[in-house]
């Protein structure tokens, strides 16, 4: 649905998007990692069609985006700073967007009226920067886009906001397949709601997974042998990193769940557990193979 095809740009004589290629399914939620300033609001721009890129090419559902209207009244973007129109309510700003976006739920903007309890007749300059944050996803959210895309969405919300404003994304992503972008130098705020996550890095994406993947792909196991680790035996693992704890070797190992156990159950361990591992500690393994510090991502 999102396609960005070997994209670049460079401002003055700064290369700060670099090759990206990436791919967001339709009805999916991708997360875009990176640390300050590794190019996700400059990508963004490009893919919300406001930036025009050096090279490359950017297609939401095979059509270019760029000064497309058409499609830009399919797709909302929600920069990371905010800008409303500085004497307007919510309800002059939802007669707005009405306008612009063919789609407008009117039912649906009461509705979250109701929820988000925010008055619809003060001007938004008069909220707080959270509740501007909320009456900017409830205006997207009324729009019934199919692309949404979210630059630092949750910034300045508190918990259960935040929590409330998740659960309606992905209610929408459920309900009617809606496509999502969200940018985040933080994996544990996004974690929850993404299937696939990529990682920027100095404008190149560094690597790209499917969640559910990731976590069924590598394992934390502690194990001991009679006599010490066998020979042979890490010549039949993917192992990406090994601690000694006294007689017991703690590993972390790619590959099926099912190979691994196999293979160590093949050499009869005196003690073999296979530990939980959060999606972070699998991050931390994967890119340590790589030979980058991501410590800025997973604050
Ligand atoms: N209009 C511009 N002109 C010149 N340089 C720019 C412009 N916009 C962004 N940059 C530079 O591009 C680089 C990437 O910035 P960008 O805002 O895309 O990063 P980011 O990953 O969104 O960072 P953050 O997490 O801090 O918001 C930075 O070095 C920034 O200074």
């Amino acid at each position: 649905m999102i396609e960005s095809k070997n994209l670049s740009k460079t401002f003055q004589r700064d290369k700060v998007v670099q090759d990206v290629t990436f791919h967001v399914k339709k009805g999916s939620i991708y997360g875009l990692l990176g640390s300050n300033g590794a190019g996700k609001t400059t990508l963004m721009r490009i893919l919300a069609g406001i930036l025009r890129q050096d090279e490359g090419e950017v297609l939401i559902g095979d059509e270019p985006v760029y000064e497309n209207v058409k499609m830009k009244g399919k797709m909302v973007f929600i920069p990371d700073s905010l800008y409303f129109f500085n004497q307007y309510t919510t309800d002059q700003l939802a007669k707005f967007y009405q306008d612009l976006y063919p789609n407008w739920n009117q039912q649906r903007y009461e509705k979250l009226a109701e929820m988000l309890k925010l008055d619809t007749n003060k001007k938004v300059s008069r909220f707080s920067k959270g509740m501007q944050r909320q009456v900017g996803f409830w205006l997207a959210l009324s729009a019934m886009p199919d692309i949404l895309i979210l630059d630092e969405p949750f910034d300045g919300l508190d918990p259960v906001t935040r929590r409330t404003i998740k659960n309606l994304v992905v209610q929408d992503v459920a309900d009617r397949e809606m496509t999502v972008l969200i940018s985040s130098h933080n994996l544990r705020e996004v974690e929850d709601i993404c299937d696939h996550v990529g990682i920027l890095h100095k404008g190149s994406m560094l690597l790209q997974r499917d969640l559910d993947e990731l976590k069924s792909d590598i394992h934390k196991v502690q194990v001991a042998f009679k006599g010490g680790m066998p020979e042979g035996l890490k010549d039949n693992l993917d192992v990406l990193h090994e601690e000694t704890r006294g007689s017991v070797k703690l590993l972390i190992i790619r590959g099926e769940e099912e190979d691994v156990s196999t293979a160590i159950e093949s050499y009869q361990p005196v003690l073999y557990d296979l530990l939980p591992l959060t999606l972070e500690e699998i991050f931390i393994y994967e890119m340590g193979g790589v030979g980058y510090a991501i410590d800025n991502i997973l604050v």
